[in-house]
């Protein structure tokens, strides 16, 4: 199978497992994953990701264009691109909307702090619980050339940097070497965040 092909049958998948979990409400989240050092497939803009098929997925180049201009690809392209260019260990990238990363984002400030949770070690280098990760929350923005803009200026301002961030109100992105530890990382993150918000309404 060409990498086109296998990396759009990957992202058809990715979709279903998403929407199974209620990640990707009405036609909300997008998906890539890298082909090479300039190009990646991403998904068409506005399609239920529940439902997608591989007529779904789009090539552009790491500046957001497109290589069939009758396509046009997701609203937050140039999010995934931003990751791409930024992290070359990037593989492969999920955002969704789950209820708990849009309740946490509404209401946590710069950033939500994951500490001592197991499954910390779905994250690189942190190899125990005995961890803490500070999931930065940017804020929301439909200029999002302008949202890559602040995002590129909150890493260079950051040491270790989480492959995932929340946006207020919106949902999550999430990025890995490739579509399996990048769903394994969406998976955990959400778990955490659902136990965050959990511990929240205990208090
Ligand atoms: C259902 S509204 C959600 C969109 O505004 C956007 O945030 C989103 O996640 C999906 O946009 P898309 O252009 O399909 O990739
Ligand atoms: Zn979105």
């Amino acid at each position: 199978m060409r990498l086109e092909e296998q990396a759009a049958v990957q992202i058809v998948a990715a979709g279903r497992r998403l929407d199974a979990l209620g990640w990707v409400p009405a036609t909300a989240g997008n998906f890539s994953v890298r082909l090479d050092a300039r190009r990646l497939a991403v998904t068409v803009s506005g399609r239920h990701k529940g439902f997608l098929t591989t007529d779904d997925v789009m090539v552009v180049d790491l500046d957001g264009v497109a290589e069939d201009p009758a396509k046009r690809s997701s609203a937050e392209t140039l999010l995934h691109c931003g990751i791409y260019r930024r992290f070359p260990e990037a593989g492969a990238v999920l955002h969704g909307h789950s209820i708990a990363n849009t309740v946490l984002s509404r209401v946590a400030g710069g950033s939500v702090t994951l500490a001592g949770y197991e499954l910390l070690k779905v994250f690189p280098g942190l190899p125990t619980h005995e961890a803490s990760v500070d999931l930065p929350v940017v804020p929301n923005d439909q200029d999002i050339a302008r949202m890559q803009r602040g995002l590129d200026a909150l890493w260079d301002g950051m040491g270790a940097i989480p492959p995932g961030y929340l946006i207020q109100g919106h949902g999550s992105y999430v990025w890995a070497p490739d579509m399996p530890m990048a769903l394994a990382r969406m998976e955990g993150l959400e778990f955490m965040l659902r136990c965050v918000l959990e511990e929240r309404s205990l208090r």
